[in-house]
Parts: C-alpha cells; sequence; structure tokens
C-alpha cells in the first residue's frame, strides 16, 4: 500500500467522495444496470462495476454498452435515458452509509473545512441528498460532475482540483487534504490531482510545479495526495493498492492517524 508513513500527521482540511462513500447509493446504480443487462441475456460484474463507478454519467454509460458488447442495440445516450426514471425513484430512498453523519458532524464541530466532490450531476445530487440536508449543509463547498470546471470525470484530476481550489484561502497544500474515496477512478483522480495541484500560470508556480515533479521522481512515488479508501467487500483487493489507508467502514476511521482531533465518543 502507498502509505507514506510519517507524514500523514499535517491534515487541515477533507474531501469526500459521496456515492457509495456518504450515501448508500451505488446499490441503486448496479440494480439497474442489473435489469437492463437481463434485457441482453447478460450479467453485470464486479469487474464492470468497478470501471464504471465515480465517472461522470455518461462515460459511466459509455464503458457499460461498450464493455458488455450491446452498443449496437442501445447507445450511452439510450442507456441514460432508460435508467433515469428508475434510478430517481430510488435516488429519493437514499441511506447514508455507516460512519458517514458521526465523522462528518465531528469534523464540522472541530473547524476543519470538508467539502463533497462528485462526479453525480446536480439533478441527481439533489435527489439522492433531500432526506440528509443537515449534513450536507456543513460541506463548505460541494462540486459536481457537472460543473464547468470539470471537463472529465475520475480518474482526470479535474474535480478534485477544483474542490481544492475553492476552499478558503485555496489552493490548499494537497499534503494537507485527504480524501474519502470508494472508487478506484476516484482513488486515481485524487493521486494525479495531488501531482497536478499547481496552477501553472506564474514564475513562482512554474518553480514549485518543478520542484513537485522532482519530488515525484525522486520518492518514485507517483502522488503526494492521501486518500483513505472505503470499498466495497466484492471489489477486487487489488484495487486498494493506490490508496494510502483501506477501511471497511467510515466508523473504523481513526482521526488521530491523520493528526486530526480524536473522536470524543465511542458510538457511531
Ligand atoms: O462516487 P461519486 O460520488 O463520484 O459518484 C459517481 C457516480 O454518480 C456514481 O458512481
Ligand atoms: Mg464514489
Amino acid at each position: 500500500m502507498a502509505n507514506p508513513s510519517g507524514t500523514r500527521g499535517s491534515i487541515t482540511h477533507v474531501i469526500f467522495d459521496m456515492d457509495g462513500l456518504l450515501l448508500d447509493t451505488e446499490k441503486f446504480y448496479t440494480e439497474v444496470q442489473e435489469i437492463i443487462l437481463a434485457r441482453y441475456n447478460k450479467t453485470f460484474d464486479w469487474s464492470l462495476k468497478a470501471k464504471m463507478m465515480g465517472k461522470k454519467a455518461i462515460e459511466a454509460a459509455r464503458v457499460f454498452v461498450e464493455e458488455t458488447g450491446i452498443n449496437d442495440l442501445l447507445t450511452a445516450e439510450e442507456f441514460l435515458v432508460e435508467r433515469e426514471k428508475m434510478l430517481q425513484n430510488l435516488f429519493q430512498t437514499t441511506e447514508l452509509m455507516p460512519g458517514a453523519s458521526r465523522l462528518i458532524r465531528h469534523l464540522h464541530a472541530n473547524g476543519i473545512p470538508i467539502c463533497v466532490a462528485s462526479g453525480s450531476h446536480r439533478h441527481h445530487f439533489e435527489l439522492k441528498t433531500q432526506r440528509h440536508g443537515e449534513v450536507f449543509s456543513m460541506m463548505h463547498h460541494v462540486v459536481l460532475g457537472d460543473d464547468p470546471e470539470v471537463k472529465q470525470g475520475k480518474p482526470s484530476p479535474d474535480i478534485f482540483l477544483a474542490a481544492a481550489k475553492r476552499f478558503e484561502g485555496g489552493p490548499v497544500d494537497p499534503h494537507k487534504i485527504l480524501v474519502f474515496e470508494d472508487a478506484p477512478s476516484g482513488v486515481a483522480a485524487a493521486k494525479n490531482a495531488g501531482m497536478l495541484q499547481f496552477d501553472k500560470q506564474t514564475a513562482e508556480d512554474l518553480v514549485a510545479c518543478a520542484f513537485a515533479v522532482a519530488e515525484v521522481l525522486v520518492s518514485s512515488v507517483s502522488c503526494c495526495r492521501f486518500a483513505v479508501m472505503v470499498p466495497d467487500p466484492r471489489l477486487e483487493s487489488s484495487f486498494h493498492e493506490a490508496a494510502d489507508q483501506v477501511l471497511s467502514s467510515l466508523l473504523d476511521f481513526n482521526p488521530s492517524d491523520w493528526g486530526l482531533p480524536p473522536f470524543q465518543d465511542v458510538s457511531s
């Protein structure tokens, strides 16, 4: 595991993924995709799921029709239309993942700036969060897949770069940001963002960027941002390797591991 031990203790800001990490919504995508594939006598599996999760809707849709070989029968755009009604009904029943409320409330109460970076688009975000307004109101900001700055979905770093920039006084030093993710593409995006954090608009930034690249080359580490992964247990374990810490549940997160204020309670 790519864990740079000894440098974990200076986290000041946290970026949360949403689907499958804070909200138990990945099961809805799986359910609907299983129904659609069954119409073509095909089955949905976790190797395909791993390639789709975390991406923008149209990007995931292209993966779906191409990888399953149904693209002659159903285009990515038609797939999105076909699944939409089912998803909209399911999203209205969305529950928080175990430990999500506790962690968000804890960080917010301790003045740690937190935000969301989700590939989900605005309309779906509103449906998924409509029963969880209080906890989401604690986010400093939310960056979504249809944000104009998010040209490409995860694993492109666009969404994490935008999220890091929008904190007060941003962009925040990538070493001080902890990203929580459930998806392989999300962990990769966070890592890619760590390497590309610097905005190459000034000479000073160019120098800083050169130092960052040199650091990467010298250390043979492909990134400098930290990612905690909370994967579904059905995800193949080789996908865990890029993360700095892998947890079975947000309930297992220990803020002290990262220099964050410890929980004062012992419950979830
Ligand atoms: O995991 P998120 O929050 O980036 O969401 C991405 C898609 O909406 C679902 O995979
Ligand atoms: Mg996710």
